[in-house]
């Protein structure tokens, strides 16, 4: 369980990037925060591994505080926290292999075993046949997938996740994030994960928060958030289904509807609604259905 309260970062020039931060991101759950350019993010998520200094707030890990430590017990903290990042960061000169037994040749593990380890990594990401290649020789999702291999040597608890998709296209997006989700299910890992893109929260989180100006403005679950009028992450996790032209008598709506969808929607039909699109998903642990509704004026769904 990692829990971020009141965190702060001033920079020396003053910019205030973190203004109060309140987070708690449940063991074993992925947790997304998502933000536009400048919110923070970045500064948020080196503060977790303290490659940023915070200036106020605590922020601890199954109950230590990290702002607290130093030496040796920060050290073996940062072992627990992997970190995976958007341009992959491997050395060039190394192979795949050589890059993910890195972490166990800093922490003096002898060179059989971390052979043996790195293959077992490289076959739990996919890459089991790879690690001879150089990061030249890899396209970008197979970088990623080395990048995960290796923040995962150390056998985190955490691991920390700044844009690692960015730079992937969609399709590689996706197996990105399915292999993160396939890791948090099978090795119990707690994820924290920045992004700018609802698509990568919508298809690895279990929960969210909207970072703004330095401040947590909303979170939540995503089935949770997704049912919230108003909320600033429902309109961005459900996009419109788009506008329909109507006559003067009738009356054009998009509503939101859960579990009961085909029930309301069938009522509204024998109502003399008619539906104009319509999609289905699953958010979080509920079913999601948007329809583009149009009805004669008094009918309501
Ligand atoms: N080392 C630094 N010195 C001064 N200001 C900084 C420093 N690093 C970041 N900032 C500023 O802090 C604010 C937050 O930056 P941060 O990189 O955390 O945002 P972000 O949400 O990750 O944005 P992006 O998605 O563009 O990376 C910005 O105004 C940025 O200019």
């Amino acid at each position: 369980m990692l829990e971020i309260s009141g965190l702060r970062k001033v920079f020396p020039n003053g910019v205030v990037a973190l203004d109060g931060v309140d987070l708690s991101v449940p063991a074993g759950e992925i947790v997304g925060v998502i933000g536009r350019s400048g919110t923070g993010k970045s500064t948020l998520i080196r503060c977790v591994n303290r490659l940023e200094e915070p200036t106020a707030g605590t922020i601890t890990l199954d109950g230590a505080d990290i702002t607290r430590m130093g030496g040796a017990e920060l050290r073996a903290t940062r072992r627990r926290i992997g970190m995976i990042f958007q341009q992959f960061n491997l050395l060039t000169s190394r192979t795949a292999a050589e890059n993910v037994a890195l972490p166990l040749e800093i922490a003096g593990v002898g060179r059989a075993e971390r052979g043996r380890r790195a293959h077992e990594l490289l076959e739990l990401v996919g890459l089991g046949d790879r690690g001879g290649s150089y990061p030249s020789q890899l396209s970008g999702g197979q970088k990623q997938r080395v990048g995960i291999a290796r923040a995962l040597a150390s056998e985190p608890s955490l691991l920390l996740s700044d844009e690692a998709t960015s730079a992937l296209d969609a399709e590689t997006t996706t197996s990105v994030l399915d292999l993160l989700r396939r890791i948090n299910a099978e090795l119990g890992l707690t994820v924290l994960l920045i992004t700018h893109e609802m698509d990568v929260v919508r298809a690895a989180c279990d929960r969210v928060a909207l970072l703004d100006a330095g401040r947590v403005v909303e979170e939540g679950p995503l089935g949770e958030v997704v049912a919230r009028p108003g909320s600033r992450l429902a309109s961005g996790l459900l996009p419109s289904l788009g506008r329909v032209e109507v006559g003067g008598h009738e009356h054009a709506e998009e509503v939101v509807l859960f579990e009961d969808a085909e029930e309301r929607l069938a009522a509204a039909i024998a109502d003399g609604a008619r539906i104009e699109a319509r999609s289905t998903e699953r958010i979080g642990e509920r079913r999601v259905t948007r329809a583009l509704v149009v009805t004669p004026k008094e009918v309501a769904v």
